[in-house]
């Protein structure tokens, strides 16, 4: 080491604190060297911070979550191995059944509505972009699971006219049931893109098509009991103001509604839209409450269990999986025919909304000891106030609209759904993800 050096090593890192007994020439030197060493480190520092922040930048390092690129994302499809098995998935089976385009298949109502529609004759073609707003795997398996069923999912994102022109070409499906949209509506938040993406232009995109399909299908879709945002008036009836959206989520649902509207009038297409009160079951989504809770209840983390201002309840009108199920099969078998042909209407058709819901509302504080009571463990509350991300404190649906035009009649309450939910997630995800289902 040189005697420069050893100098150097003798400086303390604070200044002023430099021993003032030393010549003036040395101190001098010294404080020249000392100065260098800094700029050099200073400027090492600095050019590093700037490579740091322009690799970590949103626009210079596209992460899969930007929807303007999961559109531009290819999926492979076509050719006449794959138009079989399209043809072969979506032919009916049975007397007077149905040919139905699944959209959203491998998401979690689709996975049922689809298995049930199969189970009972129906032609099924699915469609799905396997996105990753959550585990992608968890879609995989229920990819696999309608497959043991005999339902393909074709890969690929309802923004693709192209695809979807396709598979009006190989199939003249009677219905859509049209499931595939951005949901969750905290998130709505953080990637505000991805619900205008899928939940209007994705779903534009599906209407451009079907209007121009010939025969011109008959659409059910899911909008959603978010429409009722700031509503305070109980039950939540279809007559009810819904110009009060609480979160983007609600807002996409809601503008879907209008659309559904348009090329009700427009084009002579029969569409019904299904209000969903936060359906819960088997197979379901990992970014909802009662699923995220029983996760992390069993890995003894603390869950946030909201409550709206001077301590009221927070309130969902929690709906099993199979009686939603039923609510779909029953829109489906009640649509009428599309009255349009290449594009022009040719008469009135039908223009449907209805709630979908348990019409018996929970506190989120019941559903944890629900939960605690099933899995034999006590969870660690951590009560908090209810924060300002579009949640609205409750939901309650009025469902003798459904009842009556639908035949919808729910039969299982929040106790019974969750047992069978608890008993699927520990199967599942103890490695029985095969056979799960
Ligand atoms: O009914 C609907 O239309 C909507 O239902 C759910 O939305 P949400 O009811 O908010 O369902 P969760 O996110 O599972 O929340 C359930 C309850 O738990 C509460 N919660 C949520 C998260 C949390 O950390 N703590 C907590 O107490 C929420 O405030 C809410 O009352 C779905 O996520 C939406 O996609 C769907 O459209």
């Amino acid at each position: 080491m040189s005697k420069q050096m050893s100098h150097l090593d003798n400086i303390p890192s604070t200044p002023g604190k430099f021993k003032m007994e030393k010549s003036a020439y040395v101190h001098h030197r010294l404080r020249w060297h000392s100065s260098l060493a800094k700029l050099t480190f200073w400027s090492f520092m600095f050019m590093g911070m700037i490579l740091i922040f322009f690799f970590r930048s949103p626009s210079s390092n596209p992460l899969p979550q930007d929807p303007s690129r999961r559109s531009l994302r290819t999926y492979n499809w076509g050719g006449p191995a794959w138009e079989k098995r399209v043809r072969s998935s979506a032919r009916i089976r049975s007397r007077n059944g149905i040919s139905v385009l699944v959209t959203g298949a491998a998401g979690f109502v689709g996975t049922h509505v689809s298995a049930a529609l199969k189970r009972r004759g129906d032609g099924v073609l699915g469609l799905d972009n396997f996105n990753d707003y959550y585990d992608p795997s968890l879609k995989r398996s229920r990819q696999a699971f309608l497959e043991r069923s005999g339902v393909f999912i074709v890969e690929g994102d309802i923004n693709d006219s192209a695809l979807l022109r396709k598979l009006f070409e190989v199939v003249a499906f009677t219905h859509v049931m049209h499931l595939a949209a951005q949901a969750g509506v905290r998130y709505a938040m953080e990637n505000p893109g991805s619900y205008v993406h899928s939940n209007i232009a994705g779903f534009v995109s599906l209407l451009e098509i079907c209007k121009s399909a010939n025969p011109q299908p008959a659409i059910v879709w899911a909008s959603s009991s978010s429409v009722y945002g700031l509503n305070t008036k109980v039950a939540f009836s279809e007559k009810d103001r819904t110009d009060q959206p609480a979160s983007l989520y609600a807002a996409t649902k809601k503008a879907g509604e209008e659309i559904a509207h348009t090329y009700n009038h427009i084009y002579g297409l029969s569409l019904t839209g299904l209000r969903f009160f936060t359906v819960y079951g088997p197979w379901g989504r990992p970014d909802m409450a009662y699923f995220f809770f029983t996760r992390d209840i069993l890995k003894g983390k603390s869950i946030p269990i909201f409550e709206a201002a001077n301590h009221g309840t927070v309130a969902r009108d929690f709906t099993y999986i199979d009686d939603i199920v039923k609510g779909c099969l029953g829109a489906l078998d009640t649509s009428e025919k599309s009255t349009g042909s290449g594009g022009k209407k040719k008469g009135a058709a039908q223009l449907r909304v209805y709630n979908l819901g348990n019409t018996w509302p929970v506190p989120v504080s019941d559903l944890v000891s629900i939960l605690e009571r099933l899995l034999k463990v006590n969870a660690k509350r951590k009560v908090m106030k209810l924060p300002r991300n579009g949640d609205v404190p409750f939901t309650h649906a009025n469902i003798s609209l459904a009842q009556r035009e639908l035949g919808y009649k729910p039969t299982t309450d929040l106790q019974s759904g969750l047992k069978k939910f608890v008993r699927w997630y520990l199967n599942y995800y103890s490695g029985g993800k095969k056979a799960a289902g």
